[in-house]
């Protein structure tokens, strides 16, 4: 088996890992945090940043999209992306690196997805969707057909996208909102309808 490292101590790291060991083809040989407060993570050591882990097979299992970006700077290396067994992506979807796909999410055809996103736990991203670097679809999101969001932006656990919605870079869709329209850069919007909150 090949090896890999998994930087992020966070709680996200528990279900990344997990995920590793179920494909049975790398094993998470140590979680690497900046100032690491346990000593292992499901029995994975964890240590500190050294430099010599730099340029190695790594996944960064870090929720906040902003952090996993200034990560994925400084780690530098290889970057393969995870899907688990049960998540559907359709051979016409394009997913690029550093990406983890979790239990139960669809990638629909023709779907792009960037680089460092999670699609996590029963998220859908229907077809034509266009996906940038560095987004986290949260659990039970749905993201309908032809939805295109920039770097970075946070869609929320359990909110719907309507289709063709443009959503800007580094935008937060709180949890169980409903976007009806389009939300411009940095934005933050919750409700039913989706409203904004924070420019
Ligand atoms: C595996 C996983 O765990 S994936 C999980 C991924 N994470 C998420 O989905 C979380 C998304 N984040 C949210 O929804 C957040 O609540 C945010 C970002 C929208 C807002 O966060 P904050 O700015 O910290 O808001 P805060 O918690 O202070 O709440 C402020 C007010 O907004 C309300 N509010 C907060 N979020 C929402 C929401 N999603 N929908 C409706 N109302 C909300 C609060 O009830 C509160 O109302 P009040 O002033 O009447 O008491």
């Amino acid at each position: 088996m090949k090896e890999i490292q998994i930087y992020g101590s966070g709680g996200h790291s528990y279900a990344v890992i997990e995920l590793i060991r179920s494909l049975n083809e790398y094993t998470p040989v140590r979680v690497i945090d900046d100032s690491p407060k346990i000593d292992a993570i499901l029995d994975v050591p964890v240590c500190k940043f050294s430099e010599s882990f730099i340029n190695q097979s790594t996944v960064i299992s870090i929720g906040s999209n902003k952090a996993r970006k200034k990560i994925s700077k400084k780690i530098k290396g290889n970057f393969p992306t995870f899907t688990h067994k049960s998540a559907v992506v359709y051979p016409s979807a394009r997913i690029g690196v550093g990406c983890v796909v979790f239990p139960n999410s669809v990638v629909d055809a023709d779907v792009s997805i960037g680089d460092f996103c999670i699609i996590n736990n029963n998220a859908t991203v229907s077809h034509n969707a266009r996906i940038g670097d560095f987004v986290h679809i949260a659990i039970q999101a749905s993201v309908a057909g032809g939805v295109q969001i920039g770097e970075g932006t946070i869609v929320g656990a359990g909110s719907v996208i309507l289709p063709e919605i443009k959503i800007g870079k580094w935008a937060t869709i709180g949890a169980g909102a409903i976007v009806t329209k389009d939300v411009p850069d940095n934005a933050m919007v919750y409700g039913n309808p989706a409203k904004i909150i924070r420019n």
